[in-house]
């Protein structure tokens, strides 16, 4: 009994108590416990599932404490991006895992009675419940799973496996290749060779690019990762011919393009097609390439290259029916998360090959798993192998660090991190890069000192200021809201049928337009909820442009409302993040159509038929993950909180290409949301070692 801890049980609602007499007496949660769960998940503090969960798990054996808190807090975390629950960290600092209110846990704790106090007699206690399996035991269908000190719900351990064991074995999985030829296409697609400098020591002097196609062609899984405008692009281009070059059947490769998101894939395909009609011209004497290019199909979505079936969680693709693909290309694979990584592996045809390209520091996808972050837990450090050394030596001419010659994974060897920006060499790269490092004197200091413009912190900021920033822009700024609304007032004169005569051409320009100088600015939320959350900000202006006059707000729809898509319709063949501007039909002027920018191509849906959306002036920057505009700014809460981390500032800051403003409504939140770094907690960097 010395090991044990015993905590006296609070006193108790009688009216929660009696409600959790009966429910405990049907579930098998201890009467206070369960009474305690109840009024938590009254106040919003526990997820309603989590909370069914835990029942469910008492039900089906020993309803032991130890066991039923693990459950709550493991589904609290599922519920915040996390694949498992690692039992030291519980027990080790709760507060910080958990981020409740003071006292919360232990409140808990206490409604719970006699607990562990150590994690090594929690794990003890865990593994004794037959409702959780362990790895060497008879498997008969146990809710959790407890690996090492981790508890999973098993269907996180099935796909952190699934993950891991793919990308381990296409990594490892070489490809015939002739290095003479592979030298060769380098050579004519990054120019003369590089003789190889045996004196290169620093990673700044060596050609990344070349060394990402070099070492992307040998196997069946690459990763190619690095901040914004460091080439990502560029260098699969450059991969694209290079494959093409070395195919015996090049008209025969099937390549396909995807992203998470529909904004995303209509970006990578045309900056691909961009590319490659530059290297075209120069390939001409030895590929056709043009051709080839022009035979790629559009870029998918995950999701409709999968076959999503809608309101399940299976896809058409998996293993026993495979995407018919040779090589796939996943852009803004930080975006992916840990389910949707094993279901795309899963789809993958044992002879594909699957390249990854994606910025590691970005902010992890909203379900759970951070799966490019640990794909890329050597990408920074580099760990190659001798042998992979010499293979790039051969095979591109380039010698890598010797510092970087420590490696062991088959995983680290198919990574490569470029480290030059060619788009963020001003004033948002370096504060990009100061905020990546979480330095808050250098970050501040950026923010306050610049003199180019390209940078500017409100940091007292109050509202009608976010008002004028968004309405008419900053000095020496344009980019705001105005020309959009101008545009919007220069509508073409649209009159019934007006679209017939050859008129619609012209109407459609106009909607190009608008849409063009929309996408020019955005206000970027750290939160939802709140005067400095999207729900107020989005408020806050189209109130402003009600008085002004900018626009006519009868109800819900009208013309001029930005919006975004909430969830995938695939019968109108609109997706998740798809942001679109509310215009008069051109067929008929008293309609409303949501138009989008696929590209170069204007497409409409019908308003009305929208049912998931919400205005769009303002959205979250997880939201903006994938797209870019000239001028970002970004708005922080009156107070921080566990979900405003570095990975966020950092994912808002390179959203911008030419024009960043912070705004703050109290400027220490800045400092503090540096200094804090979202850790998903995840099994899979442990698999992958
Ligand atoms: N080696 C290079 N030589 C010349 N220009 C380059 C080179 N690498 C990249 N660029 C140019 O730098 C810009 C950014 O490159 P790219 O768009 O490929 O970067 P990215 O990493 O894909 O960016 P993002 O993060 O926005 O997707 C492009 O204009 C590209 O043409």
């Amino acid at each position: 009994m010395s090991s044990l801890e015993l905590n006296p049980t609070q006193p108790a609602n009688p009216a929660l108590q009696e409600i959790a007499a009966v429910t405990a007496a049907q579930h098998g949660v201890p009467a206070a416990l369960d009474q305690q769960l109840e009024l938590l998940m009254q106040q919003g503090e526990l997820r309603r599932l989590g909370v069914a969960f835990t029942r469910f798990v008492a039900q089906l054996g020993t309803a032991d404490p130890v066991l039923l808190l693990s459950c709550v807090v493991l589904s609290e975390l599922e519920g915040r991006g996390h694949s498992c629950l690692r039992i030291p960290d519980l027990l080790s600092d709760p507060d910080a895992l958990l981020g409740w209110p003071a006292g919360q846990w232990q409140a808990l704790q206490n409604s719970a009675g006699p607990l562990p106090a150590s994690s090594r007699l929690w794990l003890r206690q865990l593994a004794a419940c037959s409702q959780v399996l362990l790895e060497a035991e008879l498997d008969h269908g146990q809710p959790l799973l407890l690996v090492d000190d981790r508890l999973y719900l098993r269907r996180y351990w099935n796909y952190e496996c699934a993950v891991a064991s793919a990308v381990q074995r296409k990594a490892s999985q070489p490809r015939p290749l002739d290095l003479q030829q592979v030298r060769q296409g380098l050579d004519s697609l990054f120019g003369a060779t590089v003789d190889a400098n045996a004196n290169t020591d620093t990673a700044q002097t060596v050609d990344w690019q070349r060394i990402a196609c070099a070492i992307a062609v040998r196997s069946h899984f690459s990763i190619i990762t690095g901040g914004p405008g460091t080439g990502k692009t560029y260098t699969v281009a450059r991969l694209l011919a290079l494959l093409f070059s070395l195919s015996a059947q090049a008209e025969q490769l099937r390549i396909v393009l995807a992203a998470p998101t529909g904004k995303a894939a209509a970006r990578l395909k045309q900056a691909i097609d961009h590319a490659l009609s530059g290297l075209a011209e120069k390939m001409q004497d030895q590929l056709p390439l043009a051709e080839l290019a022009a035979r790629m199909a559009p870029a998918a979505t995950l999701h409709s290259l999968l076959g999503a079936r809608p309101d399940t969680r299976s896809f058409r693709h998996h293993a026993g029916n495979p995407l018919d693909v040779d090589v796939l290309i996943v852009d803004e694979a930080s975006m992916v998360h840990l389910e949707m990584m094993a279901a795309i592996l899963d789809a993958l045809p044992p002879h594909a090959m699957l390249i990854l390209l994606g910025d590691k520091d970005q902010l992890a996808s909203v379900e759970a798993g951070a799966v490019l972050g640990d794909l890329c837990q050597n990408a920074s450090a580099g760990a190659y192998l001798p042998d992979t050394a010499a293979y790039v030596q051969a095979a591109s001419g380039q010698q890598l660090p010797a510092a970087m010659l420590h490696g062991q994974s088959a995983l680290a060897q198919q990574t490569v991190m470029l480290r030059e920006s060619r788009r963020f060499g001003g004033p948002i790269g370096q504060l990009a890069l100061a905020v990546n490092a979480g330095e808050v004197a250098a970050s501040s200091h950026l923010l306050q000192t610049d003199n180019s413009g390209m940078l500017s912190w409100y940091a007292q900021a109050q509202l009608p200021a976010l008002l004028q920033l968004a309405l008419a822009g900053r000095a020496g700024v344009e980019d705001s809201y105005l020309p959009y609304l101008q545009l919007l007032q220069a509508a073409p004169v649209l009159q019934s049928g007006a679209a017939e005569g050859g008129k619609e051409e012209g109407y459609l320009a106009w909607v190009k337009q608008v849409l063009l100088a929309f996408d020019r600015f955005r206000i970027l939320c750290a939160v939802r909820e709140g005067e400095w959350g999207v729900a107020g900000v989005n408020g806050l202006i189209e109130q402003a442009l009600i008085a002004q006059r900018w626009i006519h707000k009868r109800s819900d729809w009208y013309a001029g409302r930005p919006v975004m898509i909430t969830r995938n319709d695939y019968g109108l063949g609109v997706f998740n993040g798809d942001i679109g501007m509310t215009l008069p039909d051109p067929q008929r002027p008293d309609s409303l159509r949501v138009y989008f920018l696929q590209g170069e191509q204007v497409r409409s849906v019908l308003a009305t038929r929208l049912a998931d959306v919400e205005t769009a002036f303002a959205m979250t920057v997880h939201k903006s993950q994938g797209s870019e505009f000239s001028h970002v700014a970004l708005v922080l809460p009156e107070q921080g909180g566990s979900l405003l981390a570095r990975e966020l500032l950092y994912t808002g800051i390179t959203r911008a290409r030419q024009f960043f403003t912070l705004l703050t409504p109290q400027p220490g939140v800045f400092g503090d949301a540096l200094q804090r770094q979202t850790k998903r907690v995840s099994g899979l960097s442990a698999l992958l070692r």
